[in-house]
């Protein structure tokens, strides 16, 4: 019961105007995300890259659906394939499709038809760094993005980088949606800590869906 009244307490938590917490959103289908992860990493592999500054980022990453984002000494991108298999990304998961499109649509985003999907992997040390999500054509559409595994601190800071950011806890089956007016918030993920899920071991998993074109 007391556990029952936490979880509504923490169900929707507005961390700004047009950016919400939608707390335990995909929980009941985290197993089913944790095992298409999977099936996904099987066809196109988690790699650490490499910044244009040349530092190897500490969260391994792969994508999904249309295009994929990459960062190289060239740069930040999305590509249309994988430069690791020479072939095009893997498409969506349907299930990814509608926790997107559902979980926008509860934080008032009609019509998100998000065309690239990021999927971070965290193990306890990594962490990402203050940044914008900047690389995509669109930026009239949301960032969906899905917490799965080890519990994490989400970085919530300012349109600029100097705000200090604020401190979310981000928990297996947590959503945030940002857009509109906090679309271009600087964001990240403080260091992971040590410790253990049931569904996903020593790893946090993030999936953020975004609209590039
Ligand atoms: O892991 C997270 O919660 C955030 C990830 C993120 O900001 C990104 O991939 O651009
Ligand atoms: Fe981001």
């Amino acid at each position: 019961m007391l556990h029952d009244l936490f979880e509504e307490e923490r169900r929707h938590v507005t961390l700004g105007p047009g950016a919400t917490l939608l707390g335990g959103f995909v929980r009941d289908i985290a197993d089913d995300l944790i095992h298409h992860i999977h099936e996904l990493s099987a066809r196109t592999p988690f790699r650490h890259m490499e910044t244009p500054g040349g530092k190897r980022m500490s969260v391994a990453m792969l994508s999904c659906g249309h295009l994929g984002w990459i960062t190289d000494r060239t740069g930040y991108r999305y590509t249309d394939f994988d430069p690791l298999t020479g072939k095009a990304w893997p498409a969506f998961p349907l299930l990814f499709l509608d926790l997107a499109q559902r979980a926008a649509q509860e934080a008032g985003f009609r019509n998100f038809v998000p065309d690239a999907c990021l999927i971070n992997r965290y193990q306890p040390g990594a962490r990402m760094s203050l940044h914008q999500d900047m690389d995509e054509r669109d930026l009239t559409a949301p960032i969906v993005s899905v917490s799965l595994g080890l519990p994490a601190i989400f970085l919530w800071g300012g349109l600029h980088r100097t705000v200090r950011p604020k401190r979310h806890q981000v928990l297996h089956g947590d959503v945030v949606v940002w857009g509109g007016a906090s679309r271009m918030i600087f964001h990240g993920v403080d260091v992971l800590k040590n410790g253990q899920h049931p569904a996903t071991g020593d790893i946090r998993f993030n999936l953020t869906f975004r609209k590039v074109n």
